[in-house]
């Protein structure tokens, strides 16, 4: 059996790779060697399936204003179709062809693809916006970005008046921005015919009055025209595309869209399945992991994971059983990628291992759909996924562990085989394969609407019940979201965007009850702590405590412990950190100061990572509320101040004890408890507020602070009344 350095991977060098990453050339690449790289991408493009039809598809688009394109993982659509627009006229009267993607990683990474391939630098005539990140500039005709960032574009651009061809990238994901864009532009492309053919003439103060609930026959689109009356635009030319779409809904939704298939792919994936189920899906993948670095040729490996806890304790246990292997079968070299980590570091999977070393990637879904990691060619699936459900009723979100569906199965293994044969080990038996869902039911069923709300209430859109989705989300869904934008303050008693308080929460890239929490904060006089603690809410697991070493990692953790709640311990661990950074960078350079952090992180079992990527959300957020004008100031030792400004932000999660030593959630009379990571777990006040709720055998509450019920009728007069708090008692 040939082991893989015995194998050996004299042939398999990235060295020319590098360049398509950085999407420049570096100093030290002779001119032969780009020619001959610039030559083997001409080639590779000519002899991807899609270039075959590529004055069909110029032609379909341009008979068609809707075009739906289903074509196999490989085939060449992302990369492609843009190119074939842009060389077939579609920009030559200055429009930008827009393509959208559902994640960040797979925005930046095509498009540095795309630049490459067209032998420009990135940010010119192709380049890519995605939130806190902008590698575009005047000349850029061909620009990826995420759905959410052409929907926060909407509200500057409502009639997207740049764009001449949008292009909706794996449509199959169906994530909430993804359906409310489609809802968007179906109405957007409406409006700029409309500009064209009819003069305007609709009676926008009708449409725009009345009570948000009953209104459902509203036309969309109108309060759109309504600010750009009497301007003319030229068509917009939509493209849907992905390689597992239920063509005919998506057709059917655009009023009969002509669907066209892109045969082929480049490259054969072989699918194996195991015999009989496995009892433990991370031990399976660790098997695997280790059968194919011993026993197959040469390739990259990419293994999907649930979540950032599992792939970081995957990665400690490849760390372990490498040592326990021969020296010379140890070359073998592990990177993680999920979404919060910071964008440089997710950037290092696609970075060619040195000579001689195999890459493992763990990874979550991010690296599912579109993403081309050079080197890849074994995939390794236990067909797990971590995904957002809802409660309407207790209007609780949270994230599970599911299978995932037929859909998601075939685009992970379509990660495999994109620059030769590749291989696929599905880690469940193929009798269950079959029993998958065709496809993920759409995030907009089964998510807190709040934040899409709040959107499309930005956008203009009042009549959320009648806004055309392609799947209507639950009306009781809808209901309890708007009541929740009201009590938070972003919506008035009919429903309407509230001003400024509505506008400001939209226009912060936070959930709306955290940018709530930041409006608020500028009041109570503690903005500068309530930046920290949101921005330590938004990464996973501060908090490291490996298993050998429970003891020690809880005794780290009480020395940044608060009585008053994680929080304040979550401040207290920020501001530490900062001043350890501050101490270590005099007399000293800013990377080694950094290292020096990273050595202290692992003394006081933090995650570096999570805190690194904190503190960059920190100044993202610290930017968008100082250009807000909101004055960021310090509550000093007065934490009571910050306490009740959590209180009077966070009032739709507070909870009482029960005789019992559980909790009731007073919003939704949900039955929760403590969870054990809390710094409250033992101590167990009387009254809390919360930030997360995780469901596993329990309904657990995480991310804790104490506060005294009485605060709830004074903060939150608009829920709670004092009659009732005194009926808690
Ligand atoms: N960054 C890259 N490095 C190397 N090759 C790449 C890269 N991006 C794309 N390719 C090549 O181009 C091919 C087509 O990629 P493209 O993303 O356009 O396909 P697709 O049809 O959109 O697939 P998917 O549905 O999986 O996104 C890949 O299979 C690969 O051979």
């Amino acid at each position: 059996m040939p082991t893989m350095a015995q194998g050996g991977r004299s042939n398999f060098t990235h060295s020319n790779q590098q360049h398509q990453i950085n999407g420049k050339i570096s100093n030290y690449d002779s001119k032969a060697n780009l020619f001959a790289r610039r030559q083997k991408i001409q080639h590779q493009r000519k002899s991807l399936p899609i270039a075959s039809v590529e004055k069909r598809l110029v032609e379909e688009v341009r008979t068609n204003d809707t075009l739906i394109i289903v074509g196999e993982t490989g085939s060449g659509k992302t990369t492609q179709l843009p190119q074939y627009l842009f060389n077939g006229g579609f920009c030559h009267d200055g429009g930008i062809i827009g393509i959208t993607q559902p994640r960040r990683v797979a925005a930046v990474t095509v498009a540095k693809r795309v630049a490459e391939e067209c032998g420009v630098e990135l940010g010119q005539k192709v380049g890519y916006s995605i939130r806190f990140e902008d590698a575009t500039s005047s000349s850029t005709r061909i620009k990826y970005m995420t759905d959410g960032f052409l929907l926060r574009e909407a509200l500057l651009d409502p009639h997207l008046s740049r764009y001449s061809v949008i292009i909706v990238d794996e449509a199959h994901e169906r994530t909430v921005q993804t359906d409310v864009l489609l809802g968007l532009l179906k109405s957007v492309q409406k409006a700029r015919s409309r500009s064209i053919s009819e003069p305007l003439n609709i009676d926008h103060t009708k449409a725009n009055n009345g009570s948000l609930l009953k209104k459902e026959n509203a036309v969309q689109g109108v309060s759109i025209l309504k600010q750009h009356r009497g301007r003319r635009f030229t068509p917009l030319k939509l493209v849907i595309m992905s390689a597992s779409l239920d063509a005919r809904s998506f057709s059917e939704y655009f009023g009969g869209a002509r669907a066209v298939h892109v045969q082929g792919r480049q490259f054969p994936v072989d699918i194996l399945y195991t015999r009989s189920p496995e009892t433990d899906y991370v031990d399976a993948a660790l098997i695997t992991i280790f059968q194919i670095h011993l026993e197959e040729g040469p390739g990259d490996i990419l293994v999907f994971l649930t979540g950032q806890e599992e792939i970081e304790s995957v990665e400690r246990l490849v760390q372990e059983r490498l040592l326990q292997l021969p020296e010379v079968n140890q070359k073998l070299l592990t990177f993680p990628i999920f979404s919060s980590l910071p964008s440089e570091k997710q950037m290092k999977v696609f970075m060619p291992a040195p000579v001689g070393f195999r890459k493992v990637i763990l990874a979550t879904n991010i690296a599912e759909t579109s993403v081309t990691i050079p080197g890849i060619k074994y995939v390794i699936d236990p067909g797990l996924v971590k995904a957002r459900t809802y409660c309407c009723q207790t209007g609780i979100e949270s994230l599970i562990v599911v299978a995932t569906s037929k859909a998601q199965a075939l685009q992970r293994s379509g990660r495999a085989g994109r620059e030769g044969p590749g291989k696929c080990f599905r880690l469940y038996p193929e009798s269950e394969f079959q029993r998958l869902k065709d496809s993920t039911m759409p995030e907009i069923q089964r998510c807190n609407l709040s934040n899409v709300i709040l959107q499309l209430k930005a956008l203009g859109v009042d009549d959320i019940v009648g806004f055309d989705f392609m799947e209507k989300p639950d009306r009781i869904a809808i209901v309890r979201s708007l009541e929740s934008l009201y009590l938070l303050g972003a919506l008035t008693e009919e429903y309407k965007l509230a001003e400024p308080v509505g506008n400001q929460m939209a226009r912060l890239p936070v959930e709306p009850i955290y940018s709530k929490a930041l409006i608020l904060a500028s009041q109570f006089n503690c903005l500068e702590e309530m930046l920290i603690t949101v921005a330590m809410l938004q990464v996973e697991s501060i908090f490291y405590t490996p298993r050998d070493k429970l003891e020690e990692s809880r005794t780290a953790m009480k020395c940044f412990s608060s009585p008053e709640g994680d929080h304040q311990t979550l401040l207290n661990v920020y501001r530490t950190a900062n001043e350890f950074l501050e101490k270590s960078k005099i007399g000293t350079s800013k990377e080694k100061a950094e290292k020096n952090l990273r050595k202290w992180c692992k003394e006081n079992f933090i995650n570096g990572r999570s805190l690194r990527h904190a503190r960059d959300v920190h100044s993202q957020i610290k930017g968008n509320v100082e250009q807000m004008g909101l004055r960021v100031t310090s509550c000093e030792d007065d934490m009571l101040q910050f306490r009740r400004c959590l209180a009077a932000s966070f009032f739709l999660n507070a909870a009482l004890k029960q005789p019992d030593g559980t909790y009731r959630v007073l919003f939704s009379g949900q039955m929760v408890q403590i969870h054990p990571s809390s710094v409250l777990f033992r101590t167990k006040p009387e009254c809390i507020i919360f930030n997360e709720l995780v469901r596993t055998n329990h309904n657990y509450v995480r991310n804790i602070t104490r506060i005294d019920y009485l605060w709830l009728p004074e903060l939150a007069p608009q829920c709670y009344t004092l009659q009732e708090s005194e009926s808690w008692c």
